[in-house]
């Protein structure tokens, strides 16, 4: 179900959408693939490989690239597999299946808010063996965008307070928690945390953050790529 940004009717039209069944196919391709790139930029960055090797390798990357080139989605389209804003995004930096950046973040709801788990790897490293602070303040602003979104509604961040209590360990399984704690018209109030799976009680990380729903007369302007009912409007 999608839960939409509110905004002016869309002057255009839809295109056909797609079956549900293609939909899944699409989303396995791209998720195979993306798993494939994460495999592959995890690879480069370890490697100890010649500088021979790594040209050659180089050169099949270049190739491999040239094949997805031809036909591309424009800036602000919403992919057709994607529930904007609340639910799958696949090529997000954070959660997407389908993105070589994303650990990727899997979510899922709670009582009161939501819960992320991830292992980050050494391309999201900072200090050596430790995640990079930004990967850490990326994780927490789409858990807690996401958790506004999930209590009704989804907004922008406007402001992001990050406390960094503990280096967090890379390839260690990750838990990152975001609740809603209040609301004042169009601005929610949130707070999120990271731990490993393995101490829950003790933050490594934590986060305030406070996130606006556009004014509605804003939003076909911000994201032209949605309609009036909050779907895509084509892939
Ligand atoms: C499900 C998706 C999960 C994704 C999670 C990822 C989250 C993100 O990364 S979002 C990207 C980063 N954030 C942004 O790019 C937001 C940039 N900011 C903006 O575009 C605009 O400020 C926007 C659209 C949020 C609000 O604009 P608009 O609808 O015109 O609201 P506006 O009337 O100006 O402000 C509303 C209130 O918020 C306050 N406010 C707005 N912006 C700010 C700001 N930057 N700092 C402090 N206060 C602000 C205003 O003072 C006002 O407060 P009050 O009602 O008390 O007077």
């Amino acid at each position: 179900m999608h839960t939409s940004f509110t905004g002016p009717p869309a002057a255009d039209t839809h295109p056909t959408p797609a079956t549900a069944e293609e939909l899944e196919r699409h989303k396995a391709a791209i998720t195979r693939l993306g798993n494939e790139l994460r495999a592959l930029v995890e690879a480069a960055v370890r490697t100890a490989a010649t500088p021979d090797t790594l040209h050659r390798v180089a050169e099949g990357v270049r190739h491999v690239t040239g094949q997805l080139t031809g036909r591309r989605r424009a800036r602000a389209d919403i992919p057709e597999v994607d529930e904007f804003p609340a639910g799958t995004r696949i090529y997000s930096p954070v959660t997407g299946a389908g993105s070589p950046l994303a650990p990727p973040l899997r979510v899922t709801p709670t009582d009161d808010g939501l819960i992320g788990h991830c292992t980050l790897g050494i391309a999201h490293e900072g200090p050596p063996g430790y995640g990079h602070g930004g990967m850490s303040a990326m994780l927490l602003d789409e858990l807690m965008g996401r958790a506004c979104a999930a209590a009704g509604a989804p907004g922008l961040t406007i402001s992001l307070q990050m406390r960094y209590h503990r280096p967090v360990p890379l390839e260690t399984p990750l838990r990152i928690l975001a609740r809603v704690t209040g609301t004042d018209h169009r601005k929610s109030f949130v707070t999120g945390s990271i731990t490993t799976e393995a101490d829950p009680a003790t933050d490594l990380v934590t986060a305030e953050g406070v996130f606006v729903a556009p004014d509605p007369r804003r939003v076909r302007a911000l994201f032209p790529g949605l309609t009036a009912d909050g779907d895509p409007a084509g892939g």
